[in-house]
């Protein structure tokens, strides 16, 4: 199974990209909805966090008021920190049991789109690497409209992630967002078509999933030999 990393910064536009991809029938992995279920009321996530922060953070329902820990946690890096640490390992588990039920429903390719995939290393589960790019001042424009946020908190949040410049180093397709749903639907065709089309040879070596699976043959493959020839494969005759 092939896992594309779909990343990018806040609002640079990783949902509308796995929307695309979803309607030709792809599945996307999102760790932000993981996220909100790992933080549901009742939830292990859930009392961790609320040990940590205190009942402030609740709503009258006992829900997390989520604008509420997001100022507290996006304008403090040490407090984000901390969110980060509690919630790490139920983020990972939760993206890790859903690629694995898609891989079970026999899915030759998904999407795993997680705003913090460099952040946290979950870039060596994927091939390739997409990132959402878009320039910084409509980046906060965009940002702005759909949260209705003032300034100050739309940029406490970007500079709360690595850099999209950064980002785009790292990246194997960049996909630039600054333009139009158009220009955007045009540069994802392209994509879309790299993604599909089955891996050479050669990128299959060169990937992670590609040496593992390689090295796994090797060995399965010397234990077959040692069955079949009696020895040990490796002493001279
Ligand atoms: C602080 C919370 C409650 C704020 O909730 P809110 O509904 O306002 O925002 P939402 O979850 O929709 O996130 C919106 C965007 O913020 C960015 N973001 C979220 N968490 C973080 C973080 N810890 N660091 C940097 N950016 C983040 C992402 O780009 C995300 O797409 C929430 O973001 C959260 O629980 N964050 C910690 C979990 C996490 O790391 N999520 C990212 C998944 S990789
Ligand atoms: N090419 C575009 N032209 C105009 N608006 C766009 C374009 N791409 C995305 N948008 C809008 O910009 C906003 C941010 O896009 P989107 O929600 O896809 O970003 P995101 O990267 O998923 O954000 P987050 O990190 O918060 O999950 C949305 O309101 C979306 O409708």
């Amino acid at each position: 199974m092939r896992i594309v990393g779909l990343t990018g910064g806040i609002a640079s536009g990783k949902s509308t990209v796995s929307n695309l991809f979803k309607s030709h029938g792809i599945p996307v992995v999102d760790a932000d909805v993981i996220a909100r279920d790992v933080l549901k009321k009742g939830t292990g996530g859930w009392k961790k966090v609320v040990a940590a922060f205190g009942e402030d953070i609740l709503q009258v329902d006992g829900e997390v008021n989520r604008p509420r820990l997001g100022q507290i946690v996006f304008s403090d890096p040490a407090k984000r920190q901390l969110l980060n640490r509690l919630l790490a390992s139920n983020i990972s588990s939760g993206i890790f049991w859903e690629i694995v039920k898609l891989w079970m429903k026999g899915f030759k390719v998904i999407v795993l789109d997680v705003p913090l995939l460099f952040e946290t290393k979950m870039e060596k589960w994927t091939n390739p690497i997409i990132v959402v790019w878009v320039d910084p001042e409509t980046q906060l424009r965009r940002l702005m409209a759909r949260d209705r946020t003032r300034k100050e908190d739309a940029g406490n949040r970007i500079n709360a992630q690595m850099s999209l410049d950064l980002k785009r180093t790292k990246a194997d397709i960049v996909i630039d967002n600054t333009g139009s749903l158009e220009d955007l639907n045009e540069q994802f065709r392209k994509v879309l078509f790299e993604v599909t089309k089955p891996l050479t040879w050669t990128e299959f070596g060169l990937s992670r999933q590609g040496a593992l699976s390689a090295l796994v043959s090797v060995i399965i493959g010397v234990l077959i030999c040692r069955k079949i020839s009696g020895s040990n494969g490796f002493e001279p005759s």
